[in-house]
């Protein structure tokens, strides 16, 4: 968990140190009782030397055959935590695994990046146990070659919920009648996605539901059912997907949370059980309380060094693009991922980072342009086609150094190697989900930064951060900005100047109106990304709703921060309406003040 405001910070290099020791158990996979081979096989050729203290307590449980819910910082190891148990039992089973066994394990993650990586950690696991048969099922594919794959035999099956429910509705070649684990992997966020429907579905199909038929009694075998949920963060919608499908489960990682005394297993203080309690009404009881008091505080790697910049609308983007600048000037070979709110947003924000140009600014350089940013960039975002979404995916995590421009499609379990640094343009929103995007980093015990943009009006958040024992620091901007040269000269002592006034930042928001002016197919970007980010803010929920105001936004700002001279009409009934809930609502506060309504074009 992160450190409160007003503790001095330690040194970094002690932090890192601390955060690994924190990290890593003691003993080695073997004493966990893996197979040697898979063992090796961690060891050798994926080069882990030891389990993580969240796989030390959860594979024991797992192998154990309980229900098991987890909750583990991002970037903790908790796919092995149940993909090595799953491996194990499988390879050790009498008669042997045989394709036409069907499915065995089904793994439910809640996007198609994820889906694949899991996948992938899969196939590596399985490199020495030729006869388990890893495969995957996800929207945007092939059906029918899914299809095909799932009648030959799949023994670990990971799927988003849509896809899965639909083949367990249509293909009826897909055999599960063997099934034995479902893990529910980012178990808040595919509830939270509106999968919490299909999930039900599934839970009803694959009999998993408490208190729902067991298809394989009908059948006269019984097959022990184990359904694992894993997250970094829980909510209301995983207590009750734990309370429909999780029958006294051992919980992971929610000891340290204010509960009720519970007894723990042989395992000491390292987990809950809530198996030893004889009344059920009891166990849910303790369950449930457990749950819910689980649910605010996050945790976070303690290495993570966490920002915020306090920057005003419109020079957003010019201070975006200055930092990025300095990043890769300090360090040319950096990952950053950046998240932004909606996919129109980031196809205008990849195509600034990626093609703007500029004259570095002395005399003699004017006609001579260049680059502003010289890596690579790649974009993320769930209206892309299938085959780029892919190719971003597989080529942000092959580079040793790019900018990713996503959505937070990007922000859940993705494991790219290398980033270094998660610059969150758009606010998250809720605090689950900024915990979520800053794990993008400091992974496994790796360094780490996270740097937070916020409006002068949107400061609070802060506040709503701490409530679940996230802390900030301010990022020191006004050092970077000052040394940048303009019109060709290297700063000397400066006038403390409005950051809008500053002549680098009114010089690069010239280049990013020019650039954006020159293309007619940019402009439309432009407004198109404007549109969507003005409706994402107005959609921020509960207590946000508070903070993110949108009568508090002055929409010519926002839209200078796309670089649009001029702010473009928000079309659409629901901008009207919204445009017109806006200016009723300034007029009803401020009735003797006559303001500037925004102008429509
Ligand atoms: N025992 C280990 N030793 C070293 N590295 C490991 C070990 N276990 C996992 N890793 C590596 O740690 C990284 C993070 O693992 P993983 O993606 O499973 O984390 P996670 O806890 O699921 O994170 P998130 O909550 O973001 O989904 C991966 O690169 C993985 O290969």
């Amino acid at each position: 968990m992160s450190k409160k405001l007003g503790k001095p910070p330690p040194p970094a290099a002690a932090v890192q140190e601390e955060g690994r020791e924190e990290l890593f158990a003691s003993c080695s996979f073997a004493d966990l009782g893996l197979h040697p081979t898979l063992c090796a096989h961690l060891q050798d050729k994926m080069g882990f030397q030891a389990p993580t203290r969240i796989q030390a307590q959860a594979i024991p449980v797992a192998m154990s055959g309980q229900h098991m819910l987890v909750k583990a910082a991002t970037g903790t190891g908790k796919t092995l935590a149940y993909l090595a148990p799953i491996v194990h039992l499988l390879q050790m089973r009498e008669p042997r695994v045989d394709r036409t066994h069907g499915t065995f394990a089904l793994v439910l993650v809640p996007t198609r990046e994820l889906c694949l990586q899991v996948y992938g950690i899969a196939q590596q696991l399985v490199h020495r146990f030729h006869w388990i048969v890893p495969g995957y099922v996800m929207g945007g594919e092939n059906r029918a070659k899914e299809k095909a794959r799932l009648r030959k035999g799949i023994s670990i099956l990971i799927a988003t919920p849509g896809r899965l429910l639909d083949h367990l509705q249509h293909t009826a070649s897909f055999v599960y009648s063997n099934l034995r684990w479902i893990v529910f992997d980012e178990a808040d966020s595919i509830l939270e996605l509106g999968f919490g429907k299909a999930v039900e579905d599934i839970l009803e199909h694959l009999g998993s539901r408490n208190g729902a038929p067991d298809q394989n009694k009908n059948k006269g075998e019984h097959i022990q059912r184990q359904n694992l949920l894993l997250s970094a963060t829980l909510n209301e919608k995983v207590n009750r997907l734990a309370k429909i499908s999780l029958k006294n489960p051992v919980m992971i990682g929610l000891d340290d949370q204010k509960k009720p005394s519970g007894k723990s297993n042989k395992l000491g203080n390292s987990h809950t059980s809530l198996l030893s309690d004889d009344e059920d009404d009891g166990i849910l009881e303790k369950q449930n309380d457990i749950l819910e008091h689980a649910v605010d505080d996050f945790k976070l790697p303690a290495q993570l060094v966490q920002r915020y910049v306090k920057v005003s609308c419109g020079s957003r983007l010019a201070v975006l693009l200055t930092i990025l600048k300095s990043l890769f000037e300090r360090q040319i070979s950096q990952k950053v991922v950046i998240f932004l709110s909606t996919c129109d947003s980031v196809d205008f924000h990849y195509t600034v980072l990626s093609q703007l140009e500029w004259s570095s600014g002395s005399q003699l350089d004017k006609d001579k342009k260049q680059k502003f940013l010289s890596c690579k960039v790649f974009r993320l975002h769930g209206n892309m086609e299938q085959d780029d979404r892919k190719k971003s995916f597989l080529g942000f995590g092959s580079e040793k150094s790019a900018i990713l421009v996503s959505t937070d499609v990007a922000a859940r379990g993705l494991d790219f190697p290398k980033v270094k640094y998660i610059i969150q343009y758009d606010s998250p929103g809720e605090a689950s989900e900024y915990v979520h995007r800053v794990g993008r980093t400091a992974r496994i015990g790796e360094k780490g930064e996270a740097l937070l943009f916020l409006q002068p009006i949107e400061l609070d958040y802060l506040k709503d951060l701490e409530s679940h024992g996230v802390s900030l620091t301010e990022y020191p901007f006004q050092k970077v900005l000052d040394s940048f040269p303009v019109n060709g000269q290297k700063p000397h002592k400066r006038k403390m100047i409005s950051l809008d006034m500053h002549p680098w930042i009114m010089s690069l928001q010239r280049s990013l109106e020019g650039f954006v002016a020159a293309e007619d197919a940019t402009k439309k970007l432009a407004r198109d990304a404007f549109c969507s980010w003005v409706r994402a803010y107005t959609a921020h929920r509960g207590e946000l709703k508070k903070i993110f105001m949108v009568k508090k936004l002055h929409l010519g700002h926002v839209a200078k921060s796309f670089g649009l001279k001029e702010q473009p009409s928000l079309v659409g009934r629901s901008h009207q309406v919204q445009l017109k809930k806006r200016k009723k609502e300034q007029k009803r506060e401020r009735p003797a003040k006559r303001r500037k309504l925004p102008s429509k074009k």
